[in-house]
C-alpha cells in the first residue's frame, strides 16, 4: 500500500482526492488536512454524502507535522493555493515524502513568468526544473519525486490539440484560438461574490492574462489566444479550439492523428457527438470531437475540472509513479455533485 495524505482536503479538488484515495485499493489515506485556522472535523461533516463512508478527521495543517510523518507517509497530494504549495513542498520532500501538486506552483519551467501570471516571485526555481508536468497521455519519461499536475483548462485544450500539432497538421503560422467555459467549482469552495449562485450567468474573463495561457503555450510549443469563461453550472469544462490546418490535410489524416495518439489511453474518449459537460461531470474522462471545413478545424473537448482537470489526473500520475494500474480508484462517482 502507498501511504498518502491530502493537504487541502476540505476544498473541492482535495475532497475529490480524498474520496479517490479512499477507494483506491493500492493506496491508503493516512491523513487529511485543511488550513491551520480550522478546527479538526470529520470529512463527512464537510461532505455529508460521505457519512459512515469516509469519516477521516480533517485536521489543521502545520509544517511542524511534516517531521512527525517521516517514514510513515510515502506521498502528499497538495490541493492548496499556489503559494502555499510552493512553500510546503520543500518541507515535505526534505522528510522523504513525495509530492503530487495540483496547484500551478511548479507547472511553468520559466520562473520569470510567475510574477506576470501568478503575481508573485517564485522562491524555488530549482524545484521548477526538478518537477515533471504530468499530462499523462503525453508523458514519456519516468515520474520523479515531485509531480506537477496540469491545470484544468490546459488539460482540456492540450489533449485536444497535441495530436494534431505533434504530427504537423496545424499550419506553422496558426495561432490556435481557444474558448473554454468552466463550471463554478473551478473557483474553489471559498465564498466570493462573483462566484455566488445568483451572480453567475455566463461571462468571459482573464483576457490574454490568465495564468493558463503560458501553460498552454508551454504544452503546445506555440502562441495561443485563450479566453476562459465562467458558466452557471457546478462542474465541467467545455473547450472549443479552432486551428488552421496545414494545406491539403485530409479528414483521414486528422482521424488517424487522434486515433494514434489515444489508442490504449483509457481516459480519452474520441466521441461521435459534440460533447456535453453533463456527460463527463463526475467522470475521469476527456471527451474529444472535431469538425473540419477545408483548412479549418474546430476541436471540442470536455472534462470534469475537478477530476481529469485535477484529482483524477493527480491519481492517474501517482498510480503510474508507484507502479500501480493507471486508472485505479478513478471510477465510482464524485465527492460533490
Ligand atoms: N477547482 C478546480 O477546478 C481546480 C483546482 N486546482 C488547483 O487545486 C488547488 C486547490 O483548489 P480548490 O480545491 O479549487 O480550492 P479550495 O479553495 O476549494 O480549497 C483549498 C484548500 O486549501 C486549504 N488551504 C488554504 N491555504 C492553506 C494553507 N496555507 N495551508 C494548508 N491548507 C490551506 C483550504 O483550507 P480551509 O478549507 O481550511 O480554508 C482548503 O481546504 C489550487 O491550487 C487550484 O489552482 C487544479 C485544477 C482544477
Ligand atoms: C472558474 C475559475 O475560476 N477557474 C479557475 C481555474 C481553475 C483552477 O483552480 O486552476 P488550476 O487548474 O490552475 O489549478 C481560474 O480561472 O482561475
Amino acid at each position: 500500500m502507498v501511504r498518502s495524505i491530502v493537504l487541502g482536503a476540505a476544498g473541492y479538488s482535495g475532497a475529490e482526492l480524498a474520496v479517490i484515495l479512499a477507494r483506491n485499493p493500492y493506496f491508503e489515506l493516512c491523513g487529511a488536512y485543511a488550513s491551520a485556522g480550522r478546527n479538526a472535523e470529520p470529512f463527512s461533516a464537510l461532505y455529508p454524502r460521505y457519512q459512515q463512508q469516509l469519516d477521516i478527521l480533517v485536521q489543521p495543517w502545520q509544517d511542524a507535522l511534516a517531521k512527525t510523518l517521516q517514514g510513515k507517509v510515502d506521498v502528499a497530494f497538495l490541493a492548496l493555493p499556489h503559494e502555499a504549495s510552493e512553500a510546503v513542498t520543500p518541507v515535505l520532500l526534505a522528510q522523504g515524502i513525495d509530492v503530487v501538486d495540483l496547484s500551478g506552483a511548479f507547472r511553468l519551467k520559466n520562473p520569470e513568468l510567475y510574477p506576470q501570471y501568478y503575481g508573485y516571485e517564485h522562491q524555488h526555481p530549482d524545484l521548477l526544473q526538478e518537477a515533471v508536468y504530468s499530462l499523462m497521455e503525453w508523458q514519456t519519461t519516468p515520474l520523479p519525486r515531485l509531480i506537477s499536475v496540469p491545470g484544468c483548462y490546459p488539460t482540456a485544450c492540450s489533449l485536444a490539440l497535441l495530436p494534431l500539432i505533434k504530427v504537423g497538421l496545424v499550419a506553422e503560422n496558426c495561432i490556435p484560438v481557444i474558448n473554454a467555459t468552466s463550471g463554478v467549482s473551478g473557483a474553489g469552495r471559498k465564498a466570493a461574490l462573483n462566484t455566488s449562485f445568483c451572480e453567475v450567468g455566463l461571462n468571459a474573463y482573464g483576457f490574454f492574462k490568465h495564468r493558463h495561457r503560458p501553460e498552454i503555450e508551454q504544452n503546445l510549443g506555440r502562441k495561443v489566444v485563450f479566453t476562459p469563461h465562467l458558466g452557471n453550472f457546478k462542474r465541467g469544462i467545455l473547450a472549443t479550439s479552432v486551428v488552421t490546418l496545414t494545406a491539403g490535410t485530409s479528414a483521414d489524416a486528422i482521424k488517424s492523428a487522434f486515433y494514434q495518439a489515444y489508442a490504449n489511453k483509457p481516459l480519452v474518449r474520441l466521441v461521435s457527438h459534440s460533447p456535453n459537460v453533463a456527460d463527463i461531470a463526475g467522470t475521469p474522462f476527456c471527451d474529444i470531437y472535431w469538425q473540419q471545413d477545408g483548412d479549418q478545424l474546430v476541436v471540442v473537448s470536455a472534462i470534469d475540472n475537478l477530476l481529469k482537470g485535477a484529482a483524477a489526473q493527480a491519481m492517474q500520475a501517482a498510480n503510474v509513479r508507484f507502479g500501480k494500474p493507471e486508472t485505479a480508484g478513478l471510477f465510482g462517482g464524485a465527492a460533490h455533485e
